[in-house]
């Protein structure tokens, strides 16, 4: 696991007791006491949450209670009402953060292949020779769309675009992925192959995920850390510290149990009669 350190604190450790400089690596972006709202009406109040590399987290709760909002503050196109955030220049000022939406807002008249779609991730991004078809090649490949990149766009089935998209924000190389409901409306294979994509991301190449979703088997098998959102109130921390009966409870507002397997890693029991 990595450790975190506050925001102004400097890298590294200066004495011989102390752990690798690299376990001490800052955070990818830090909440500190945020509000935030849209004109009068406010969403999320007091948010503590703190991402660190390589992490894994997924965003839980139920419809409207924020999950976008904070999303939308993470990326720095929603100003908090009170509190402060930390975005690692490291990490923002380079670009390498990618947000796959929840929904695509684009006109469907227009032509566009999937190959001229997913080039457009490459946007603000310099590239050399032939980078950008390597690139492309690369990303195709690991959403299993290479057949199809003359194909528009358009007549693509829903788990083919979702794949697109996620091939327009791997092009771009992130070192953070931010995915809004991904599987949401697929069927199984394609949810699992979407999936697939983002745990291989993470485990491979140590991008940092933070994937919103309402499912909880893919929260137990995939995520290091957890926030659920419920009532304005965000708890956020490590898997087995958030996601428990009594949280679960209070945020849906039904039972749901939560058994810890030999690991300690909270697994939901199925509800079979
Ligand atoms: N641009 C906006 N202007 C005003 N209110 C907004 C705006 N965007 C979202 N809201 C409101 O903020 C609240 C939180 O919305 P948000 O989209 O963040 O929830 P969510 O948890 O992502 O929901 P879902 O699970 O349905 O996607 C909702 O009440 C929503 O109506």
């Amino acid at each position: 696991m990595i450790a975190t350190v506050p925001a102004d604190e400097s890298r590294g450790a200066t004495d011989g007791e102390s752990p690798p400089a690299a376990l001490f690596t800052k955070p990818i972006v830090e909440l500190m006491s945020v509000d935030l709202g849209y004109a009068s009406a406010s969403v999320l109040t007091e948010v503590e949450i703190s991402i660190g590399e390589g992490q894994f987290w997924c965003f839980l709760g139920p419809n409207g209670e924020g999950k976008t909002t904070l999303i939308k503050a993470i990326l720095g196109a929603l100003s908090p009402r009170r509190g402060r955030i930390f975005r690692n220049p490291e990490v923002f000022a380079r670009g390498r953060v990618s947000y796959v939406p929840q929904r695509l807002e684009l006109n469907p008249v227009l032509p566009t292949s999937v190959r001229e779609f997913i080039l457009t991730g490459l946007a603000g991004v310099r590239t050399h020779g032939n980078q950008r078809q390597s690139r492309l090649d690369r990303v195709l490949e690991i959403v299993g769309l290479g057949a199809s990149r003359h194909q528009n766009y358009w007549t693509l089935s829903g788990g083919q675009k979702q794949r697109a998209l996620l091939a327009r924000a791997l092009i771009r190389d992130p070192q953070v992925l931010i995915v809004d409901e991904p599987t949401a409306g697929l069927d199984l294979a394609a949810a699992a192959a979407v999936l697939r994509v983002l745990a291989d991301m993470h485990a491979t190449y140590n991008v940092t995920i933070v994937f919103v979703t309402h499912d909880l088997a893919i929260v137990t098998r995939h995520a290091t850390h957890a926030a659920l959102f419920k009532g304005g109130a965000v708890r956020s921390g490590e898997l087995a510290d958030v996601i428990t009966e009594e949280a679960l409870g209070h945020t849906f507002g039904v039972p749901v149990p939560v058994r810890c397997d030999e690991d300690g890693r909270p697994q939901i029991q199925a509800a079979c009669s």
